[in-house]
């Protein structure tokens, strides 16, 4: 197993580009998203592809995007750490759009990363003839400045085409090394984590100065629909957990009005973060004990050891 190798890898385009469904082409089907906390990674990982030869790590790179969130913010300040880090730096570019100054900037960011392989991907080929294919490579290959493609391979995800000669590529440019992740792992309990993070600062965001950092978010059920299409879509019911009776009613606000604000704030944001499609069942709880409730502690992350 010496020969075995590991690494990076991150997916990087303009939004509906077509990232998520590579994604899920190169790691398999359902779960193609283990997010771990970005306090304790230093990447978003979007999935994870485990092979006979290699284990690839697809992670998102915060830097090419602007942070609209805390959570952004966050995994922003580490962005210059994480360059070094990447093995491998994968640009969408989609066969049917051309390229204008969104591609030019993230290719000047992608400049950056001087250690990594750079692979241009020409997504959705699936639209558009060989003729168009074949100036839109010429473009591609002029967006590179100050560095030069190590590959540029035209893929479609949608009906599996070069999705093989894509792994391979990637396998090829890791570097040797063993697995960073168990190599049967699906899912993460960390996601879980993710997710009440991201409803407790949107429930947080606009209620700052009503309602104490106190309030806890657990997760009461989360299951995967069997739906065919580019992203995974979950059903998560979650509660958010209150002291007194007063702070429901700001979480309510004027006929739940402000919890609709939560949940879907807080589901846009749990969309972009696991790339998948998310239906979020928000509830309110007066849970007075819960700092005394080895349970529902337990529940929310603080196990004794
Ligand atoms: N025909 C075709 N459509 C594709 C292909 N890949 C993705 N799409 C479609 O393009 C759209 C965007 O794809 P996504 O995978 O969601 O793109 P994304 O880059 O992850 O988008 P954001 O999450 O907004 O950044 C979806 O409607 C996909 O079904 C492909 O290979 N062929």
């Amino acid at each position: 197993m010496s020969d075995f190798r590991s690494g990076f890898v991150a997916i990087v385009g303009r939004p509906n580009t077509g990232k998520s469904t590579l994604i899920n082409a190169l790691v398999g089907s359902k779960i193609a998203i283990t997010s771990p906390h970005p306090n304790t990674t230093r990447h978003a990982i979007r999935g994870i592809v485990n092979n006979p030869e290699y284990q690839a790590v697809l992670v998102d790179t915060p830097g090419v995007h602007k942070p609209k969130t805390l959570l952004g913010h966050r995994l922003n300040a580490v962005v210059n750490e994480s360059l070094d880090s990447v093995d491998i730096v994968m640009m969408c570019l989609p066969a049917d759009e051309t390229s204008g100054a969104g591609d030019e900037f993230i290719a000047a960011e992608i400049a950056k990363y001087s250690r990594a392989k750079k692979f241009a991907l020409v997504t959705k080929t699936d639209l558009v003839s060989k003729k168009n294919l074949a100036g839109r490579l010429l473009g591609i290959s002029q967006l590179a400045k100050g560095f030069t493609w190590d590959e540029i391979v035209p893929i479609s995800a949608a009906i599996h085409e070069q999705i093989d000669l894509l792994e391979k590529l990637i396998g090829d440019n890791l570097p040797a090394g063993p697995a960073f992740y168990p190599t049967d792992v699906k899912s993460d309990q960390k996601i879980e984590t993710l997710i009440c993070e991201l409803i407790r600062e949107a429930a947080l965001r606009d209620a700052r100065e009503e309602l104490p950092h106190s309030i806890m978010v657990t997760i009461d059920e989360m299951g995967e629909r069997e739906e065919k299409g580019s992203r995974p879509f979950f059903d998560i019911h979650a509660t958010i957990h209150v002291e007194r009776d007063s702070q429901t009613g700001i979480l309510l606000g004027h006929q739940g009005e402000r919890l609709k604000d939560i949940g879907m704030r807080a589901r846009k944001d749990i969309e972009r973060e696991l790339g998948a499609r998310i239906f979020l069942g928000l509830h309110v709880k007066v849970s007075k004990e819960w700092q005394r409730d080895p349970k529902l502690l337990e529940r929310l992350g603080f196990t004794e050891r």
